[in-house]
């Protein structure tokens, strides 16, 4: 069965080997066992390249892998690769939620979802225990932290470890198009860490390829 690979940039999946093509204005690779499709930044670019691409061709399971920052306290290293089990849709409603707010952000089988949307929990135990890798669960955002204090705050409130700017996104995207889903993040940098002193990009992406070559041998 072959993969859906998505990631924001083009910087986290230099990687890739495959016959390239465009879609939605950005990069796709055709490779071995899998399609790569380049999503750009940000919540909304995630779920219209998920969705439009799957609006168009059958997807069964897919994969969104790229950077993240961890959040303090999270127990996580700079270039340590994670799974994400859950993702935090924590810019929507409220700074305490949607609940609040009463209208959910999707309604499947009469549940109610509001800021939380799971990834496919069976496929990311199987990749987890396959990789050996920690499964965390991640906090998004379109406005990136920009304080240890910020960054802290939000991970207290919503329980979460790693930070990116599209993981929900593909999650409630998942959930609502009936993909199976799961999500790959390498550690880049301590969240609210604006310093880029303290980044370690090229350790991520290289944690990313393992990760991502484990997954495409599975
Ligand atoms: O300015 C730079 O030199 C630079 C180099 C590499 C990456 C960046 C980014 O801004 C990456 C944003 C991208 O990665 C995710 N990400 C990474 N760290 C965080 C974070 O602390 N909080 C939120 N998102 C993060 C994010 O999902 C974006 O896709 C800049």
């Amino acid at each position: 069965m072959r993969w859906l690979l998505l990631s924001p940039t083009p910087l986290e999946a230099p990687f890739l080997q495959g016959e390239p093509f465009a879609f939605l204005g950005r990069r796709g690779l055709r490779g071995e066992g899998f399609l790569y499709l380049e999503t750009g930044i940000g919540k909304v670019n995630a779920a219209l390249t998920l969705a439009a691409w799957a609006s168009r061709h059958p997807v069964e399971r897919a994969l969104l892998f790229g950077l993240a920052g961890a959040y303090p306290g999270s127990g996580l290293g700079v270039g340590e690769a994670v799974l994400v089990g859950e993702e935090v849709e924590a810019d929507l409603g409220l700074r305490g939620g949607l609940e609040p707010l009463g209208f959910p952000a999707l309604v499947l089988q009469g549940k109610p979802f509001y800021n939380r949307f799971p990834l496919d929990p069976g496929l990311t135990g199987e990749l987890a225990q396959a990789l050996g890798l920690k499964v965390a669960v991640g906090l998004t955002r379109d406005l990136v932290s920009e304080s240890p204090e910020e960054a802290e705050a939000l991970a207290r409130r919503w329980g979460a470890q790693v930070e990116s700017m599209e993981g929900a996104a593909f999650a409630r995207a998942c959930l609502a198009l009936g993909v199976r889903g799961a999500e790959l993040r390498a550690i880049s940098n301590p969240a609210g860490v604006r310093d880029k002193g303290a980044w370690r990009v090229r350790e991520a992406v290289e944690a990313l390829e393992e990760a991502v070559k484990g997954i495409l041998k599975e």
